[in-house]
């Protein structure tokens, strides 16, 4: 015990002076010196064990945007400081990401990529003696320092940067606000912030041709390179086609939720001319989903411009149009051809990686060019409402799998079409506290209600159907018997044509056989004339 004692004594007066000649040193060296110190110390441990470093600056030189590496490495570094890093900046962040934890300057942290462990610095330099600018460039530069033993040096350079900088890029994208852009003005897009909280998790399909459909677009994600490598532009053309209610606009906004990409909503009859399309599609960044909805409203198929008839769209036309707006959309003069280049053409290739969307409620008046494979690559057809889709609204409004209720209302929809808008509004609670069970039997009386209309339609139809025959069999007897009366009375005018002509020919027989014997010799003679010619 007493020996542990001495130890103890010994190690702390050994620490005790240790510090107090860093001390001294901090306080009485000068600051080259200490530089030097420390540059000779990285040395020496570098003579042994060689290390590289890399430097990532904020704003490269010249250039006052920051880097998009620097922004990416931030991003990535962020998911691993509250975690490892000593000291932390908090950072309020938008709505979807309250509070942001970021390394402070001059901490470091550790990292470790396929075994092999890596060290990043966050410095700064402050320029002396320079005044303020309004540019951050010239200003603090700030940088990231990547550190790592020399022995490692291809796998971190051909690896893991790109790796960090993708990782960052992603993490970026899930935090960043989406946008939901509308052409206003000519070639201009405006925005809002897009948040809507629909889901593949909960939009109502099959399962099995949702999952089809959410492995296309994350396939399509992650493509980038497979893309290059075939040498097509990184895009996708989605065709979404079926009857009003169906969830086509809710599926829009769960493919870009799950790719986390912007929505550029199109509306071309306010598009001026094909020169303001193209300029608009320049004006799309990377990332984004465009879309254009109700296409067989909006482009004749000859080319022609059609104005919209009757459909009551979404977002825009909840707001009166500016005046200009609406002398424009007379105007517009985007053609199929426009609109095709607009796809896939040449320009198609400046605006990174987007998924185009279109919607209709009658894919069979779209031109076949327009919706082939390579522009339109998956079509989806959304239907009435099916069990599979049933059993999904299900679990997202009433929170159940199962009731014994279930297999009336799975019979009632086979007899049945009602579009998945309508069963949801039918197990949308209707009182304070309605349970699961009265939301199932209100369906079941609507689908039941359906079933009758849908039947009494039938009768109806069949009826007019009948009456319709009915009428044109009529009409055919009608016409048949006129036909037979004029036949008729036609028979008796030749009837008595004959009569008189017989009584004629009693009265000039002889004239008549007088110019038959006149003609029937000059026949003869007229044919030995063409012959002998
Ligand atoms: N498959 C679905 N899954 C979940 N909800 C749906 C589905 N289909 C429709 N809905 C619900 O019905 C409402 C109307 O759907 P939506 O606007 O997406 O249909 P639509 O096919 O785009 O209709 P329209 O052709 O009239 O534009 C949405 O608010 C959504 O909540």
């Amino acid at each position: 015990m007493e020996i542990r004692a001495e130890k103890l004594a010994e190690w702390g007066s050994s620490l005790a002076g240790l510090m107090f000649v860093w001390a001294t040193f901090d306080q009485f060296f000068p600051k080259f010196l200490k530089d030097y110190i420390q540059l000779q110390w990285r040395k020496l441990v570098n003579y042994f064990n060689p290390i590289m470093t890399i430097i990532f600056n904020e704003y490269s030189s010249g250039l006052y945007k920051r880097s998009d590496a620097y922004t990416a490495i931030e991003s990535y570094l962020s998911s691993k400081s509250a975690a490892r890093a000593s000291r932390l900046r908090a950072e309020v962040g938008k709505k979807n990401n309250p509070m942001v934890l970021a390394m402070d300057d001059f901490e470091k942290i550790h990292d470790v990529f396929e075994g092999v462990s890596v060290k990043w610095f966050k410095g700064k330099h402050i320029p002396q003696g320079k005044t303020i600018s309004w540019s951050h460039a010239d200003n603090e530069k700030k940088f990231y320092e990547l550190s790592f033993s020399e022995k490692h040096r291809t796998l971190i350079t051909d690896k893991y940067i790109h790796y960090v900088v993708e990782e960052g890029k992603a993490i970026q994208s899930r935090r960043r606000q989406r946008r939901l852009y509308m052409n206003c003005c000519g070639d201009e897009w405006d925005y809002a912030v897009f948040e809507h909280p629909a889901s593949f998790n909960n939009f109502a399909m099959d399962e099995q041709r949702k999952e089809q459909i959410v492995n296309d677009l994350i396939t399509f994600s992650q493509g980038k390179e497979y893309y290059a490598k075939i040498g097509k532009v990184w895009k996708r053309g989605y065709l979404l086609y079926g009857p009003p209610g169906t969830g086509k606009s809710t599926m829009i906004v769960a493919m870009a939720n799950l790719l986390g990409y912007d929505i550029y909503d199109l509306e071309l009859t306010t598009v001026k001319d094909n020169t303001d399309l193209k300029r608009l599609l320049l004006n799309i960044k990377g990332k984004s989903l465009i879309v254009i909805e109700d296409i067989d409203c909006s482009l004749d198929l000859t080319g022609e411009r059609k104005r919209k008839k009757g459909k009551n769209k979404k977002n825009r036309d909840n707001f009166p149009k500016p005046k200009e707006e609406d002398d424009r959309s007379d105007q517009s003069k985007v053609t199929l051809s426009g609109l095709l280049n607009f796809i896939d053409g040449i320009w198609s290739g400046c605006a990174g990686e987007r998924v185009i969307v279109f919607t209709t409620n009658h894919v069979e008046q779209l031109d076949p060019a327009l919706i082939r494979r390579g522009r339109m690559d998956m079509h989806i057809e959304l239907g009435y409402c099916t069990f599979g889709a049933f059993k999904v609204l299900a679990k997202n409004y009433l929170n159940i799998e199962s009731h014994p209720l279930f297999e009336k209302i799975e019979e009632l929809l086979e007899q049945t079409n009602m579009t998945p808008a309508d069963v949801a509004e039918n197990l949308t609670p209707k009182t304070l506290g309605a349970d699961a069970e009265t939301c199932l039997k209100s369906l079941i009386q609507a689908l039941e209600k359906a079933k009758e209309e849908s039947k009494l339609k039938l009768i109806k139809e069949e009826a007019k159907e009948a009456e319709a025959e009915a009428e044109q069999q009529a009409e055919e007897e009608k016409e048949a018997e006129q036909k037979a009366e004029e036949e008729k009375e036609a028979q008796q005018e030749a009837e008595s044509d004959n009569g008189s002509n017989d009584s004629y020919d009693e009265e000039t027989g002889s004239e008549e056989s007088e110019s038959e014997s006149e003609t029937g010799s000059e026949e003869p003679e007229s044919e030995s004339e063409t012959e002998s010619e």
